[in-house]
């Protein structure tokens, strides 16, 4: 390039026509774009087919538009003027690049209070020297680069090239050979629904990926025909169990990335990537100050009796059962879900109750954020030292150094450790849980024998169940959910969400663990392989002991895999992860199991704030620690629910009798008396 003088030149010219041609898109979709309501709404003429608005609507834009589609706009400027400088022949020059990108970079540059006592809302300033990280509404990190079908590997493409040419297998292809049994699913036999709906609650806590906004319709079929828009990824699917053959698929969102850098497509995480319960006190400042009563601190209720979650608007559910609302808008999803956000919204607004007698001085805000502080804490505890121990093993939670200790701090807090979600792992190994899945939702007596339960497919954002007071209610299905046993986690996917994923009638539903690997694509997710490789473990085709010579999936699985894909290359993360065999004592294979390990090690030791740390005044103090590190999740639901008994180990059901059913009183408690661990004597002049 030329003399110093006119570095950025061709920056520049790339950039501007880059703003021309998104701004032209742009202009177009708030023209034809038109707000997305629930079922039945008639956008251009046409009216939506209710199963597609489900799924639009459940991986939808939380916040306001005008916020999120700033931030696309920057996404797709810098990456389609490299797409430009690149087409040109020109290497764009990253310095330069950001300089000229500034006026159109909506980054926010974040100014931190370095003394502040309480995280923030978003997660922004949780790390002092780079206050994005784990922000909600900015692009996931990446363990390896992107592999996308373009030619520049920008993902104008999706990965969609087979190693030896021509296209990847189909997904539906794949679904319906390796996801799928001749006779019913086998079942755990110790680990029950509450587990596998904890798993759900922990992947809206840190990942929301929206859909893409820059389409005018909703749908990406015409009838049985794809629709060729940037927006539409959909894919064939047989004739037989769907109405069409085409399934809908919208690609997701974007967001702007290092500066607004010349590069490749990433996506937007909508959610905090710590582990902070944004999914019940909401990612943005607007949507907590939504949900606090500014005069208590508490949470605010709905309901008859006022003690379920508040009202929200239509779009949060399905037809007239009347919408909730809460920090994340999948919440009504399935009643096991929604009677997961109750708990944890009951409980808030319990601690309040006992911290204002103990601290009559406190403010309203100040009795907020110590009551979210110490649920956080609890939350934690629950994630590291209940679940994962379960989901990953014992044995590796303690090699990876995350296992709580049993007492006092266990301060581990990296600075240079980034949090944000990787995006690998929430497009597959957290979505492991998909197979967890069973084909209906029930509710139990207080001796857990089953009272009643309705078909999964009749409950997707129905909030009727968790309302009724009289044969479900939250009491009857937290009895039942912590009682029925889940689906063994292996690569099998119940019916109801494989062939009847948010119908509305039979026929127009989608096959989610088909979307779960056109998912992988449209994110540009290497393979398989390429993550055994990054593992450290044996990439398949190595060793030439059985098809494909696959390590670690059984001989079954293995020829399965082997006939779907022409090359061991080829193979999606989601398909050749799920179907591993499971560690030693843990829910999944060696894979998926290194890159949750990864993520969680990141999540715990690059959260300045995380309950072990001994770290004054963000942390705990010591009696207050002792106090946090007591509770289980089983005395949550002792205490907001009327479980009668309950077992130790939430997660493991009575059913495999490997502990006794004790009454409430018997499991820790959370009363004044802990809490004056709490109690602050105020300062006299
Ligand atoms: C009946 C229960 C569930 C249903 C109906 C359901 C459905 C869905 C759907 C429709 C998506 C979006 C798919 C896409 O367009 O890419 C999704 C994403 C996801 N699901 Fe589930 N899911 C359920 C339970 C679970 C469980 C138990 C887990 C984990 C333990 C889980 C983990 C995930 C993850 C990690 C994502 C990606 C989220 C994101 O990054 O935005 N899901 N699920
Ligand atoms: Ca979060």
């Amino acid at each position: 390039h030329g003399p110093s003088n006119f570095i950025g030149d061709y920056e520049t010219s790339a950039i501007m026509e880059a703003v021309n041609t998104v701004d032209g898109h742009h202009h177009q979709m708030m023209v034809f774009g038109q707000p997305r309501t629930r079922a039945g709404t008639i956008i251009n003429g046409k009216r939506m087919n209710e199963a597609m608005t489900n799924l639009y609507l459940f991986s939808r834009h939380m916040s306001g538009p005008e916020y999120t589609d700033t931030m696309t706009r920057s996404a797709k400027i810098s990456c389609m003027a490299t797409q430009i400088m690149l087409t040109r022949g020109d290497v764009p020059n990253d310095g330069a690049f950001q300089q000229k990108m500034a006026p159109f970079c909506s980054i926010p540059k974040l100014r931190c209070n370095p003394s502040m006592r309480y995280r923030t809302t978003d997660g922004g300033c949780n790390n002092l020297n780079f206050p994005l990280r784990g922000r909600s509404h900015t692009a996931q990190e990446r363990f390896l680069p992107p592999e996308y079908g373009d030619k520049f590997n920008l993902g104008y493409v999706p990965r969609v090239h087979s190693k030896l040419g021509g296209p990847l297998p189909n997904p539906r292809f794949i679904s319906n050979i390796l996801y799928t049994k001749g006779y019913s699913l086998p079942k755990s036999p110790l680990y029950n629904v509450a587990l596998t709906t904890f798993g759900q609650f922990l992947t809206h806590d840190v990942s929301s990926v929206p859909l893409s906004r820059g389409n005018p319709d909703i749908e990406c079929c015409d009838g049985n025909k794809p629709i060729s828009r940037p927006e539409c990824f959909s894919f064939k699917v047989p004739k037989g169990k769907f109405e069409t053959t085409c399934m809908s698929f919208t690609r997701s969102e974007s967001a702007p990335y290092k500066q607004c850098g010349p590069g490749t497509r990433n996506q937007m995480n909508q959610a905090t990537s710590y582990v902070d319960l944004s999914v019940a006190y909401g990612s943005t400042e607007e949507d907590t100050s939504r949900l606090v009563d500014k005069r208590t601190g508490k949470l605010i209720s709905g309901g008859p009796k006022g003690c379920l979650l508040p009202d929200g608007p239509s779009e949060n559910c399905m037809g007239n059962s009347g919408c909730f609302f809460s920090g994340d808008t999948r919440h009504s999803e399935i009643p096991e879900l929604t009677t997961y956000h109750i708990l944890f919204h009951r409980e808030h607004n319990r601690i309040v109750d006992i911290l204002c007698k103990l601290n009559p001085h406190w403010t309203p805000d100040r009795l907020f954020q110590e009551t979210r502080k110490i649920l956080i804490g609890i939350y934690q505890d629950i994630v590291y030292n209940e679940y994962l121990p379960i989901v990953l093993g014992r044995d590796r939670m303690k090699k990876l150094g995350i296992l709580p200790t049993v007492r006092g701090y266990n301060t581990r807090y990296d600075k240079n450790i980034d949090a944000t979600i990787r995006n690998s792992f929430s497009v597959a190994p957290l979505r492991f849980g998909h197979a967890q899945i069973i084909n209906h939702v029930g509710s139990a007596n207080k001796d857990r024998s089953l009272r009643a339960k309705i078909p999964l497919e009749q409950n997707f954002f129905i909030t009727t169940a968790t309302r009724d007071e009289k044969v479900f209610g939250v009491d009857g299905i937290s009895r039942w959910m912590t009682t029925e046993l889940g689906y063994h986690a292996d690569r099998f996917i119940a019916d109801s969400i494989r062939n009847k994923l948010f119908e509305t009638r039979p026929g127009n539903g989608f096959d989610l663990a088909s979307v779960d690997i056109q998912r992988g694509r449209d994110h540009g997710i290497p393979s398989y392989n390429a993550f055994r490789k990054f593992c450290g473990l044996k990439p398949a085709g190595l060793i030439k002991s059985g098809p494909f010579g696959l390590p670690d999936h059984d001989p079954q699985a293995a020829k399965l895999l082997s006939t779907i894909y022409k090359h061991p290359d080829d193979i999606d993360l989601m398909a050749g992860g799920i179907s591993e065999v499971n560690m030693k004592g843990a829910l999944v294979g060696p894979t998926f199991g290194c890159l949750m390990g990864l993520q969680f090690v990141n999540s715990r030791v690059g959260d300045r704030f995380f309950y072990e740390n001994e770290f004054s005044p963000t942390g705990f103090t010591p009696a207050q620690l002792d106090v946090i590190k007591m509770q289980t999740l089983s005395s949550l639901f002792c205490r907001n629910f009327k479980m009668g008994v309950m077992q130790p180990n939430a997660f493991v059901s009575l059913l495999a009798g490997r502990q006794p059913a004790v009454p409430c009183e018997k499991l820790p408690q959370l009363g004044p008396l802990e809490l004056s661990a709490w109690k602050e004597i105020p300062f006299k002049h």
